[in-house]
This record gives structure tokens, C-alpha cells and sequence, in this order.
């Protein structure tokens, strides 16, 4: 049997993926696998193709650019097909050289004739559209879809505060600008966030979005323009369409110069360099700066500058001959899942992170991706044994974004099920896991006493609005917890000279610094001292409140739920989770030691729960200076009396108590014939002598 039927059916079997593949991608903004894959494909159908020009049929993915108009759009007739670029294959400087080579040969340039003028550019990774300017007015935005005929899409594209709708000091009776719609990574990781959070809450319908391009073409091809508008995205120009009424600069650079000065986005990381020298520099350049761009490009494009070059080399099938992509290594990859690790971090929170066979990508060698969360993970059902695809762009973390699910093996692990896989337990203290309702992620309730979210604990602690322990900052915390000088908050009071001699840098007058910051703080409040155990839900005001209405801690960790529930603005959340705090030993053993550390505050007097409340139901306003009493504490006595402080005086107001130059409140209290008390009228009212 000859080679070529065998060869056929290969080329028929890889125009349909790619066909498959294409329609997933530009049609319905849904891959199922990573660029990097569909151009290995392409590329074996190219090399074939090459070798067997007969094998070349007109509707193979390598002639004519794949795409459709999606249902709802009005299709758009491009008077100047948009087209593809080709694709240097060889990643390395070295196609940069090939490129130039070809230029070179294809213009009949003698080996001794002058460099090439190249206009080098980022290869931006967002989707292509033509903007129509009439008369300086934009009168139309389309998608490339076939590159004859594309989608609509004006009123999304209207979304985007870049896009001038009219251009400066330009009335060219037609004008189309080329560009890229593009979203940025930080854009990006909010909106997918956002997602995550809705999606936790129960919204159906919602899903997160692969990569940022996948996200901005489906924000552009979105049918409703309120959708569109909550994902925010961004333009740059790189070309033109058709043109009437204008005289297009000589050159690809000028060009764009002149369209950066009718307040079109133009990037600035843009060259004129000369010949293959000039291109790779400009490649390695780009490589370098590529990590730290707030958005994601896939390569650098480089074109002839000079538009007559341009002209005379022209186009073949569906890429111009004057232009090429030059990629970089592919910020997704794919690779097998070989197991999923849950770890605790410093908030308590459990994030499951996949153990990944490494592979290389975005420019490293990953082999721990994170799964952001159990729904996360459960919705896109990424198992043990499965063909994952990885991303890694930027600085961000490697993140698993989906599963090939074509290549599921039969034994394939069940679905994600954090709580069963860590027995309901953390996974560093073992203390018990939970997730409230609403809310995305499962975590450690060991608070304090987990071992994992030490460090974060002992900030918490020693911050300024809580114990206030001066000169206990990051570095010194995490000093202190790496050395293995501080387990746990007590350990603080035990502190020496001695050990903290033995830390890098402490000089013996911040050692002591730190030593009278830490004894300062032992003489707090109730309200600072349970802000600072970092109760879940207990913020500072619900500290103070709590403070306030028990008056003293070995009441508070004994109430019961009904009696939780009956401090001011506490509901069943905050009450269960400050019973929850309390009914784990390891806490109250936490807060023996602090007390027998010496950490101490005055316990308060007449407080709710047990003292008579002789002003509750009665609202009282507070006006002018008091002799001894700031306003504070006159608001807190009578809070803690039961009553109430408001700021204006009307009917319902039982009294006003008046100091020094108190103003129109009292007048007001006048007119409306409401008792009018000084200090020692209040003073009383709080004894129940009122
Ligand atoms: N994952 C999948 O299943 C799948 C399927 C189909 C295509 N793809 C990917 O799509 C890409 C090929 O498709 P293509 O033909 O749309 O794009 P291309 O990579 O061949 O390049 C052409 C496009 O590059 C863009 N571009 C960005 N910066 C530019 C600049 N400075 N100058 C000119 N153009 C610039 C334009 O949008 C233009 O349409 C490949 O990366 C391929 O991997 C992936
Ligand atoms: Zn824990």
C-alpha cells in the first residue's frame, strides 16, 4: 500500500479536530484544549501539506480562516478581509532569523543590500476587531469571524472607555482601525473571583472563565450590553481596514503614530528595528518584560514596515507575507493530575492545590497548580488520573482551569469531596472544618491554636486596635514563629532578653522596646481583648458590644446561645461562632494562660446582664460639654444602663442632658417640653435614682 491513503485519512482526521477545535474556540468561546495543543496539530497538518501539495484541499484549516456569525448577530461584510498570521515555528531566536531570510528572498534582496526596517510589536492575546470611523465617528465595531464576514458587536465595544467613539482631528469619510479587545490580568482575576463568589452562593447559570482572552471574547460576543459592560476590557490598535479620504503614512510605525494621535490606544512597547538582529533583541527583549505586562500576549508580531515593501510582497491564502507571529513558551499547558494536596493558609482557609506531573510552561517547570476551591474543583470536575490543562501567566499562581476531558482514563478517582477527604478535620491541627453558607471555601476553626495560621494570628493580636503590642510587626513575627520562639499567643508574655538576643538584627534597644511594648500591653479592655482572639465574625464593634453587655469574660464564655443573641446587633452567626470559640478547650486554654500571664482589664460595672437596667426603653440626646464625662463615656454608661443615645432631639426623646454651650438641641428640647438634665441628673438616672 502506497503512503499517501494513509496519509489522507491522518489529514482528514486532523482537519476535523482542528474543525472541532476551531468551532469551540472562535465560535462558541469554550476550548477544551490549551493553545499550545491545536498548534501542534495545525502544524503536523501544515508540514504535510507542505510535502504533499495535493493533499491541499480550499476548505482545510491552513487556507481560510475559521470562524462564524453567532446567532443574534447581525453579520458585518468586511470590504478588506481580516486575516491570520502566520506563525514562525521555531520559538527560539532562530525564527526570527528565518523570517528575515524569507523577507530578504522573497523581495530579491542581494546579500549585500541594506537591512530590513521592521516594526515589531507585542502580540496581544484578546481577539481581533475592525472599528468603522465615518467621518471621524464610530459607526461600527465587528468581529473577524471568517474574515470576510463578522459579527456586529458596536453596542459592546461601546462598553469600552478606550475606544474613542470620535476621533481627534480626523474626518476621513471612512476610517477602519484594526485592534485587539483585550482584559487585563488584573481584570481578569477579579471577574473570576466575582464568579467564584456567585457561584458559591448559589448562582446557577455562572461559570468562570478559562484565561483572560476567553473572557474578552465572550464578553465582546455577549447579546446584552449590561453584561458586557461588568467585564471590563481594553483596546490596542495594530492596523487598518479600508480607508477613504485619508493618506496613510508610508510606513506601519507612522501609521500607527498618527492613529495614537486621533486618541486611538497605541501600546508603547513598540520598536522600528533593523533586520534579524534587530527582531531578536526585540524578541528577547519582550521575553524578559513579558512576566511583569499587565496582560497577557502570546508572542510578538513582527511586519515590513515600510507599506510599498508591504505591497509589493503581498498576501498567500489567508496571511500576508510581510508579517509574523514570533510566539513564547505557552501559558497553558496540558499535564496529568496525580493528586490533590489541601493546605491551610494563614486565615484558616483550605485550598485544595493539585499535585501536577511537571510540565513546562509559561516559561517554568510547574508541579503544584491551585484548584481555588471545592465548587470550583466539583464544576469542573477535575479528578485523580485526569489530562489537566495548566495556566500560568504572569507573577499569579499556576492555576488548573480545566479537564481534557476526552482523555479521562477509565479509572479515573471519584469526584472532590474536601470534607470526606480530610475527615471532616484540619489537615495541621486537626481541628474541625467548616463552611458557612454563602461562602466559596471550607476552613480550619482552630483559629489561634492552628499552627498554620500562627503568624496570622499573632499580627491580629499585637495590632493597634487590639493589644497593641508596639514594635511586634511581620518581620519580627516572622522571626520569632520560624525560630520557634513563639507557638502560641502566651508564649508573647514569656519572652526574655535572652531569646530575642539570639534573632538576626535585634539590637538590645529594640529587644527592649519589644519588651515594654509586650508588658504595656498586658493592661488592656475586655472589648480589645476579645477582638484580638480572632473569633470568626467577632469585629471590633461586636467586641466592644459583647464587652459591654457581660461585662466580665468568664460570663461571656459561659452564656448560652439565647443569651448571645441578646447582645445589640448579635444574630445566630456571631452568637454560634463565639459559643463555637469557647466550646473547643484549646481556646479557653489560650486565654488561662494569657490571665496568668498577667493580661488584665477592669471587668465593667452595671453592665446588662446583670446589673438593673434603669434606663432601657429610654432614649436620651447628649449636648453641649460635660463637667467630668467625655461624650464616649456618657454613651457608653448609658448604653450599658440599657438606654439609648441619639443625635437629634424629637418626641421620642425621654431626655436631654446638657452641659457647657449646649446648642440648638436644647432650645429644641425646650420647645418641645422634654426634660432637660446636667451631669449629676444623669449620674443619677444611671444609680435608679431617676
Ligand atoms: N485552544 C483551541 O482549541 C484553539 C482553537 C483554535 C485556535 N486557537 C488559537 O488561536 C490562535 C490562532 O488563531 P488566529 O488566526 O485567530 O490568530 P493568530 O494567532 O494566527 O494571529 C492573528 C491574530 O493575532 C492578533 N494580534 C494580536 N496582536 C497583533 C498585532 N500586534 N498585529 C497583528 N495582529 C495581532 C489579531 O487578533 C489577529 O487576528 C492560535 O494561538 C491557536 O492556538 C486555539
Ligand atoms: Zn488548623
Amino acid at each position: 500500500m502506497s503512503e499517501t491513503p494513509l496519509l489522507k485519512e491522518r489529514v482528514a482526521a486532523i482537519r476535523a479536530q482542528l474543525h472541532h477545535h476551531a468551532q469551540q474556540y472562535y465560535v462558541l468561546d469554550a476550548p477544551q484544549i490549551p493553545d499550545a495543543e491545536y498548534d501542534k496539530l495545525y502544524q503536523e497538518l501544515e508540514a504535510i501539506e507542505a510535502a504533499h501539495p495535493e493533499l491541499v484541499t480550499a476548505d482545510s484549516p491552513t487556507q481560510r480562516v475559521i470562524g462564524a456569525v453567532l446567532d443574534g448577530f447581525t453579520p458585518v461584510r468586511h470590504v478588506v478581509p481580516m486575516l491570520s498570521i502566520r506563525t514562525e515555528t521555531d520559538t527560539t531566536a532562530q525564527g526570527a532569523v528565518e523570517f528575515d531570510t524569507r523577507v530578504r528572498r522573497e523581495l530579491k534582496l542581494a546579500e549585500d543590500a541594506p537591512q530590513v526596517d521592521y516594526a515589531a510589536e507585542l502580540k496581544f492575546d484578546g481577539l481581533a476587531i475592525n472599528l468603522r470611523y465615518e467621518h471621524g465617528e464610530l459607526v461600527q465595531a465587528a468581529t473577524r469571524g471568517d474574515g470576510e464576514t463578522g459579527e456586529d458587536v458596536l453596542q459592546n465595544i461601546r462598553t469600552i472607555k478606550q475606544v474613542p467613539r470620535k476621533l481627534r482631528g480626523c474626518s476621513a469619510a471612512v476610517l477602519e482601525v484594526r485592534g485587539e479587545v483585550y482584559m487585563r490580568r488584573d481584570e481578569f482575576d477579579a471577574l473570576n473571583e466575582r464568579q467564584r463568589e456567585l457561584i458559591a452562593a448559589g448562582a446557577k447559570n455562572e461559570k468562570t472563565f478559562v484565561n483572560p482572552r476567553n473572557a474578552a471574547a465572550g464578553a465582546v460576543r455577549q447579546l446584552d450590553p449590561a453584561m458586557a459592560k461588568k467585564r471590563p476590557l481594553s483596546f490596542f490598535a495594530y492596523g487598518l481596514g479600508e480607508v477613504q479620504g485619508w493618506e496613510v503614512p508610508e510606513t506601519h510605525s507612522g501609521m500607527l503614530d498618527a492613529l495614537a494621535k486621533m486618541g486611538v490606544p497605541v501600546n508603547e512597547d513598540r520598536a522600528v528595528v533593523q533586520g534579524a538582529d534587530g527582531l531578536v533583541a526585540f524578541h528577547e527583549r519582550i521575553r524578559e518584560l513579558r512576566d511583569s505586562l499587565p496582560f497577557d500576549i502570546d508572542g510578538v508580531v513582527y511586519k515590513v514596515n515600510s507599506r510599498a515593501l508591504q505591497q509589493q510582497m503581498g498576501f498567500v491564502s489567508r496571511e500576508p507575507r510581510w508579517a509574523v507571529a514570533h510566539k513564547y513558551p505557552a501559558q497553558e499547558q496540558m499535564t496529568r493530575l496525580l493528586g490533590i494536596d489541601i493546605q491551610v493558609g494563614r486565615t484558616g482557609k483550605l485550598t485544595p492545590v493539585a499535585k501536577l506531573e511537571p510540565v513546562f510552561v509559561g516559561g517554568t517547570t510547574v508541579s503544584n497548580a491551585t484548584l481555588h476551591n471545592e465548587d470550583e474543583t466539583r464544576r469542573k470536575d477535575v479528578r485523580i488520573g485526569d489530562t489537566v490543562i495548566v495556566r500560568r501567566a504572569g507573577d499569579v499562581i499556576p492555576e488548573v482551569v480545566g479537564v481534557v476531558m476526552d482523555r479521562r482514563p477509565e479509572d479515573v478517582g471519584e469526584p472532590f469531596d474536601l470534607y470526606k477527604r480530610l475527615d471532616g478535620k484540619c489537615p495541621v491541627c486537626s481541628s474541625p472544618i467548616e463552611r458557612e453558607e454563602g461562602e466559596a471555601d471550607w476552613r480550619c476553626t482552630g483559629g489561634i491554636t492552628c499552627p498554620a495560621q500562627r503568624k496570622q494570628a499573632l499580627l491580629h493580636f499585637a495590632s493597634r486596635r487590639m493589644m497593641d503590642i508596639e514594635g511586634l510587626g511581620d518581620k519580627l513575627v516572622d522571626q520569632l514563629v520560624d525560630a520557634g520562639i513563639v507557638r502560641s499567643l502566651p508564649d508573647l508574655y514569656k519572652l526574655g532578653f535572652a531569646n530575642l538576643a539570639t534573632l538576626e538584627r535585634m539590637g538590645d534597644k529594640s529587644a527592649q522596646n519589644l519588651l515594654d511594648g509586650i508588658e504595656k500591653s498586658k493592661s488592656t479592655t475586655l472589648g480589645r481583648f476579645l477582638y484580638s482572639l480572632g473569633i470568626r465574625h467577632v469585629g471590633e464593634t461586636t467586641a466592644k458590644d459583647l464587652a459591654k453587655h457581660f461585662g466580665n469574660l468568664d460570663r461571656l464564655m459561659d452564656a448560652r446561645l439565647e443569651e448571645l443573641l441578646e447582645v445589640n446587633d448579635v444574630g445566630p452567626i456571631v452568637a454560634e461562632s463565639v459559643r463555637h470559640f469557647f466550646d473547643q478547650p484549646q481556646h479557653r486554654e489560650v486565654v488561662e494562660q494569657l490571665r496568668a500571664a498577667g493580661v488584665h482589664w477592669p471587668d465593667i460595672e452595671g453592665t446588662a446582664s446583670d446589673a438593673p437596667r434603669p434606663l432601657l426603653g429610654k432614649t436620651l440626646v447628649l449636648t453641649g460639654s460635660l463637667p467630668t464625662l467625655s461624650r464616649d463615656e456618657a454613651k457608653d454608661l448609658i448604653e450599658a444602663a440599657g438606654g439609648k443615645v441619639s443625635g437629634s432631639v424629637s418626641k421620642k426623646t425621654t431626655y436631654v442632658v446638657a452641659g457647657e454651650e449646649a446648642g440648638s438641641k436644647l432650645d429644641k428640647a425646650r420647645e418641645l417640653g422634654i426634660a432637660v438634665l446636667d451631669e449629676a441628673g444623669l449620674q443619677a438616672l444611671l444609680r435608679g435614682e431617676g
